[in-house]
């Protein structure tokens, strides 16, 4: 398949048609409709989902309508050697819960009962959601708010959100499930988000840790365990294409040019190699090392680099910039998720940001809340528009993909695109953004290049984070706003009280007036650790669904109620106050692979 990178085939969606099992008369009068449901979804979902790797999603149905057990066997046998990794079932009419519900605890599953009156498949839809409920499998239950008449095969549109938003998500979960988290370097200046939780990673996430130390890069340069065409095709591409920025460094801390140039060639053989490490590269086996070609089956990866590396050699701000960019010198193509500073719960969050949407992450720090008095004591300048009630400023050296900059467009609006949707002038546009900077050689003792760039605004983003919590476990938080482009003398002077060398993104989160979402500030003050990723668009009831999936409690978001879809068994924790319903459901059912 284009663009596989990891071991095992992308999950499918598997479709049951559920029906009443009663022959001579019932059965077949229902078939062809049943059957014509299923393939309705198939072709709605094909059409309007696709894979991070540019290709639309599979579905697979089952061969014959499911009337009981038998058929519900059958049905599982055929979506496990499929590689089936969410169920959608399907009816018209009144079946038999238990009797052909989906008992797969892991997988997640939804049903859609056809709003109508000649057969009752909201009657099904009820009676298989007390099963689940019951048995302790929750399920999706989706039930069109217009009844429709028997022979209308069309999906209303609150049906196709809520199928769309199931399937993004459970789509997701499946296709992290074994796959790695690769962390090369161990934790970062205390950063406990770079402390691997093996326990959340395993039955949370499904996924395996592996480990490298960060001296396999210095043995694999050394060595020189690298395709060396790649390389020189790399150095030439970013001597042609990348803007080299001012060095802010004092006299005595400059390095001179030539440690510059080694730096670079030293940050493009550090790409290289991690994403080797990260997914293997046939051509190493070419060259003798068929163990290093293998690489680590790793979905994610995270470098410590602070201190014990970046304080004696170049530091992995390139790297971790153009790994998790839509492009580098081998052309557009998709995002690798690489965490500065190891953080491995920005990892797995940026992972959930960038499948959802396919498209490229900004990682970063939740750094500084600027509020417009502070604004207006130092610039002088009043914070204007969407800015007015404060900003937030993201800034992280390393990695905020180059997608980020905002350059690329859809009707002439910034946007961060999927990499089969960016064009060849938009990936030129985002280098012309962005200045490669001598690093700051007070926090980077060993040198190397910082991606410096400044977001466009308007840009609708979401912000995200997962935190782990002693005694309840893992938490998601979600802001959802807008970047803001404040003026070029405004953002000159509070970017330079910071460090100027790295990319800055200023968030503005939208505002409900209540709890966290009181004001800009109570967003700020709100976030649970150092860091977040910015995913492209409004994402936050997709988030929800997918923390649902996994059994994470989402403990702040400012999503409208309307938008949130999560199994119908969680309104049984409760229909008053749905963050107390979540904390509880997710306690009750605990990790999805325990
Ligand atoms: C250079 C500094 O050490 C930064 O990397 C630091 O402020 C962080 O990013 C902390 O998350
Ligand atoms: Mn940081």
């Amino acid at each position: 398949m284009k663009n596989q990178r990891l071991i095992g085939e992308m999950p499918k969606v598997g479709i049951r048609p559920t029906i009443d099992g009663r022959r001579k008369g019932v059965r077949e009068s229902l078939e062809e409709k049943t059957m014509n449901m299923a393939k309705s979804v198939a072709e709605f979902l094909s059409a309007n989902l696709t894979y991070n790797n540019g290709s639309p999603i599979e579905t697979v149905i089952a061969d014959t309508c499911i009337g009981g057990v038998a058929e519900a066997a059958l049905a599982k046998a055929k979506f496990d050697k499929e590689n089936v990794g969410v169920t959608i079932t399907v009816t018209p009419c009144w079946c038999y819960g238990s009797e052909t519900m989906d008992m797969n605890p892991n997988r997640p599953n939804a049903i859609w009962g056809f709003n109508g009156t000649e057969r009752p498949g909201a009657v099904y839809l009820a009676a298989v959601l007390a099963a689940h409920n019951q048995k302790g499998i929750p399920a999706f239950g989706i039930y069109g708010r217009d009844v429709q008449d028997i022979e209308d095969n069309t999906i209303p549109a609150d049906v196709q959100e809520k199928l769309l938003r199931f399937v993004k998500g459970g789509l997701v979960v499946a296709t992290l499930k074994d796959k790695s988290y690769l962390s090369i370097g161990s934790v970062s200046m205390g950063i406990a988000g770079s402390m691997v939780d093996e326990g959340f990673f395993q039955e949370y996430l499904g996924m395996r840790n592996e480990y490298v130390d960060m001296t396999e890069l210095i043995r694999r340069i050394n060595e020189e365990i690298y395709d060396k065409e790649e390389f020189e095709k790399a150095y030439k591409w970013v001597k042609q294409k990348a803007v080299f920025g001012e060095d802010i460094n004092s006299e005595k801390n400059k390095r001179t040019e030539e440690q510059k140039d080694e730096d670079l060639k030293m940050n493009i053989k550090m790409t290289m190699i991690t994403r080797d490490l990260m997914v293997g590269n046939p051509k190493l086996a070419d060259l003798g090392y068929e163990e290093e070609a293998m690489g680590h089956n790793a979905i994610a990866s995270g470098f410590q680099g602070q201190r014990q590396w970046t304080d004696h050699l170049p530091n992995g701000d390139f790297m971790e910039a153009i790994l998790n960019s839509s492009f580098d010198w081998n052309g557009i193509r998709a995002p690798y998720i690489v965490a500065t500073e190891n953080d491995t719960l920005n990892a797995v969050t940026m992972l959930f940001g960038h499948l959802l949407t396919n498209s490229a992450q900004v990682f970063a720090d939740v750094r500084t809340y600027w509020s417009p008095e502070a604004v207006k004591r130092v610039t002088n300048k009043e914070l204007v528009g969407r800015a007015s009630n404060g900003v937030i400023h993201l800034l992280n050296s390393g990695s905020a993909s180059l997608d980020g900059t905002g350059e690329q467009k859809i009707n002439g609006e910034p946007v961060m695109k999927p990499f089969w949707e960016i064009s060849e002038t938009e990936v030129d546009k985002c280098l012309q953004a962005t200045k490669w900077r001598p690093a700051n050689t007070e926090y980077f003792r060993g040198g190397g290049f910082s991606s410096n760039f400044k977001s466009r605004g308007d840009m609708p983003v979401t912000i995200a984070r997962i935190n782990l919590i002693k005694g309840l476990g893992p938490v998601l938080q979600i802001a959802e706003g807008y970047t803001v482009e404040l003026d070029d003398d405004v953002h000159e002077i509070l970017n330079n009280r910071t460090d100027p060398t790295w990319p800055t993104t200023w968030f503005v989160p939208n505002l409900t007036g209540e709890n966290a979402f009181r004001d800009v500030y109570s967003v700020m003050n709100n976030w649970g650790a150092n860091h977040c990723s910015m995913s492209y668009g409004h994402i936050g009831a997709d988030l929800i669904t997918l923390a649902s999936m996994l059994r994470i409690p989402v403990n702040m978001h400012n999503v409208s109620s309307e938008k949130i879809f999560r199994p119908s068994v969680w309104n049984m924790f409760g229909t008053s106050n749905s963050e107390g319903a979540d904390y509880r459901a997710c306690q009750t059912y605990g990790p999805l692979y325990k």
